[in-house]
C-alpha cells in the first residue's frame, strides 16, 4: 500500500492477526465455564477505554493521513462537522423512531465491520482471490454477518434482550416492531441464505486465488468465527471481537497512515508506534465518555444497571459508528480497497 514500508507490514502482522486468532481459540472454553452475566459485559465495559472506542477517536485525523496531508484545522473541522451532523440527526432518530435507530444499527455494523475484514485481507493478509468488486462486497457480507447474524441464530433470546436494553432507554413498547426478526422460519431462512452466500464466496475466491494462502486464511478465519460466534454468548463474543478483532485491525490500518509510526515500525519499534496512537486517541475517547455521560442524562428512561450502561454505551456507538463509517469509507476510496 501507499507509503507504507513493507517492513511495517511485516511488524504488525503477528500483533494484528495472533490476539484475534487466541481469543477465537480459547475464548469459547471460558464461556463454556458457566461466566456470571456481569463477567460477561467485562470485554464490552473495557471496550471504552481499551481499543474499542479509542479506535474510532483519531477519525479527525484520518482522512487527511491517508491522503498524505498533515490533518489542518480545516480537516479536523470537517471531521467534527460530519460528526455533529451525521451523528446529531441520527441520534435525533433513536428519540423518535428507537426500533428503526436499532435496525439501522445492525445494518451499518455489518457494513462496517466487513468493510473492516475486506481491507485487511486486501492489504495485511495480501489476498489475491478477490479479483472484483462484486467478490469484494461479497465478502462484506459474510464478515460482516459473523458478529451481527450469527449471534441472531445461535442465541435468539440474548439478542432480543439486548434489543430490548438498548431500545428500552426510550421507549420499551417500541421493540415489539423487531419481533419478526427472532420467528424461527425468518432466522431459518436467513441462515440458508447466508451459508449459501459464504459457500458461493468462498468458492469463487478458491477457484481465483493464485496464492493460495490468503485464500487459506480467509476461509479459516470465517469458519474460525462462525464456530466463535454459534458457541459464545453474544454481550461476551461481541465484547471480545469490537476490541481484538474489529479495533486492532483498525489500529493498524491508521498506524500504516501516520507517517511517524510506519517509521517506528519499519524499525521493529511497535511500543513507539501504538504509543503514537494511544496519544492520538486518548483526548476524543475522554471527550466520549463525557458525551456518553450526557446522554444518560438525556434519555427517558436513565441506565441503573451494567446492562443498562452498556445499552446506552452501545447507542452511544451506534451514534458515533455512522460518521466512523463515513470516514472509513472514504479510507477505503482512497486506498482503493473496493477497486
Ligand atoms: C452487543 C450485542 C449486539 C450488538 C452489538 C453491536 C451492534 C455493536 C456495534 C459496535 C460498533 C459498530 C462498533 C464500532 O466499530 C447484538 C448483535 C445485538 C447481539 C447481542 C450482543
Ligand atoms: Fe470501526
Amino acid at each position: 500500500m501507499r507509503g507504507a514500508a513493507p517492513v511495517a507490514h511485516e511488524t504488525l502482522r503477528p500483533l494484528v492477526f495472533v490476539p484475534g486468532w487466541v481469543a477465537l481459540a480459547v475464548v469459547p472454553f471460558v464461556a463454556g465455564l458457566e461466566l456470571s452475566p456481569v463477567l460477561q459485559y467485562v470485554p464490552l465495559v473495557a471496550s471504552a477505554l481499551l481499543l474499542g472506542l479509542p479506535h474510532g477517536a483519531v477519525d479527525h485525523l484520518a482522512v487527511a493521513r491517508t491522503r498524505g496531508r498533515r490533518p489542518d484545522l480545516w480537516a479536523i473541522g470537517r471531521v467534527v462537522a460530519l460528526y455533529t451532523v451525521v451523528g446529531g440527526a441520527y441520534a435525533v432518530a433513536w428519540f423518535l423512531a428507537p426500533a428503526v435507530a436499532f435496525a439501522l444499527f445492525i445494518f451499518v455494523t455489518w457494513f462496517h465491520w466487513g468493510q473492516g475484514d475486506l481491507y485487511t485481507l486486501v492489504v495485511l493478509a495480501d489476498a489475491d482471490h478477490l479479483r472484483t468488486p462484486v467478490q469484494r462486497l461479497a465478502v462484506v457480507v459474510v464478515r460482516g454477518g459473523l458478529p451481527m447474524l450469527v449471534p441472531l441464530l445461535a442465541f435468539p433470546e440474548w439478542y432480543r434482550r439486548v434489543a430490548v436494553t438498548l431500545v428500552g432507554r426510550f421507549a420499551p413498547d417500541a421493540v415489539a416492531a423487531l419481533s419478526p426478526a427472532f420467528r424461527p422460519d425468518v432466522r431459518l431462512g436467513l441462515a440458508i441464505a447466508y451459508s449459501a452466500v459464504v459457500v458461493a464466496t468462498l468458492s469463487v475466491g478458491y477457484a481465483r486465488a493464485t496464492d493460495s494462502a490468503p485464500w487459506r486464511l480467509d476461509a479459516a478465519e470465517t469458519f474460525g468465527l462462525v464456530a466463535f460466534f454459534a458457541l459464545v454468548p453474544p454481550v461476551l463474543a461481541i465484547g471480545v471481537y469490537f476490541c481484538l478483532w474489529h479495533s486492532l485491525r483498525h489500529i493498524a490500518r491508521l498506524l500504516l497512515v501516520d507517517d511517524a509510526a510506519t517509521a517506528a515500525l519499519g524499525e521493529g519499534d511497535s511500543t513507539a508506534a501504538f504509543a503514537r496512537f494511544a496519544r492520538d486517541a486518548a483526548p476524543l475517547t475522554l471527550v466520549s465518555l463525557a458525551l456518553l455521560a450526557g446522554l444518560a442524562l438525556l434519555v427517558p428512561n436513565p441506565p441503573e444497571t451494567v446492562p443498562e450502561w452498556v445499552g446506552l454505551y452501545l447507542v452511544f456507538i451506534a451514534v458515533v459508528t455512522l460518521p466512523h463509517v463515513v470516514v472509513v469509507t472514504i479510507m477505503d476510496g482512497e486506498q482503493r480497497i473496493w477497486a
